[in-house]
């Protein structure tokens, strides 16, 4: 059976999305999955969504998240945009209203603004180790062993689990070895995203992130929003952050606990298609 789909990115993390509204709870076969992403022999994506009726009646509608290979996922601060703009787009909702979407990790209100940019109010970043999860007793940053080094990190949910290390240059080549490691570390039982952060001013923070399931992404919305919320509860930001990835920068707002935490950021449509 052919499925119609559109390909979109987020400042280079790159989507599938596909409209089940008249498909709710459909999960799509994580073999099926890897196929599909696959860049040379696929369509090639980092993540694949689907838009559905809500279960929640507060919210609009449901957006389900799957990675590149074939694993669900909670959050995705990147799709979540597209959703936003691929929803406005079809009319559903309106420029500049607040409209409630529900996640696999629970609800978000997101906001398509005048520029075409989108601004997400992705709820109050969970620092509690239970909660990211990571296997450890709460502190304000850990330690863990891996390739050799003792890596000190921070720790935060977006909805789904972020381990933040302070770098003091991206060009490290540890990096590109310890990401992979980091990623899948026993002390993470879920896994984890793990972003490499640079801080350039207290303002600006540079960012690069190994995700679970698709590996070195151009950009990770939540990991932007784990980097800045973690600096700052570390007393190493302002409230208000550019957060500089490899395909693009975001804005993230957050005035600390008790508050919600917004990421800002274009979405962008690539193709359609059908397979
Ligand atoms: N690219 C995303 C995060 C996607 C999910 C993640 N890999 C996970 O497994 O938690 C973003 O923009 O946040």
């Amino acid at each position: 059976m052919a499925t119609r789909f559109t390909k979109m990115h987020g400042i280079g993390n790159d989507f599938v999305i596909v409209d089940w509204r008249e498909d709710a709870g459909r999960v799509p076969n994580a073999a099926r999955i890897r196929a599909l992403a696959d860049r040379h022999t696929g369509i090639g994506f980092d993540q694949l969504i689907s838009i559905e009726p809500s279960r929640d009646a507060s919210c609009a509608f449901y957006y389900g998240l799957w990675n590149a290979d074939g694993s669900p996922a909670a959050q995705c601060g990147n799709g979540v945009r597209c959703v936003a703009a691929w929803l406005y787009r079809d009319g559903v909702i309106e420029r500049n209203e607040p409209v409630r979407l529900e996640s696999p990790s629970g609800p978000v209100t997101v906001r398509v603004l005048d520029d075409h940019n989108v601004t997400v109010d992705m709820g109050e970043p969970d620092f509690d180790p239970a909660r990211v999860p990571l296997d450890h007793a709460p502190h304000a940053t850990y330690t863990l062993h891996a390739g050799g080094e003792e890596v000190s990190f921070g720790a935060v949910s977006m909805g789904n689990p972020h381990g933040v290390v302070f770098v003091d240059d991206l060009a490290d080549p540890r990096i590109d070895h310890l990401g992979p490691l980091l990623t899948a570390h026993p002390i993470f039982p879920q896994g984890a995203n793990i972003g490499f952060v640079q801080r350039v001013a207290t303002d600006r923070l540079k960012l690069r992130v190994h995700e679970r399931g698709s590996g070195w992404t151009q950009a990770c919305g939540t990991g932007a929003c784990a980097a800045a919320a973690v600096s700052q509860a570390l007393g190493l930001a302002a409230p208000v952050v550019a957060v500089e990835l490899p395909g693009g920068t975001l804005t993230i707002e957050w005035h600390g606990p008790g508050h919600t935490l917004w990421m800002t950021g274009p979405a962008a449509f690539v193709f359609e298609g059908e397979v």
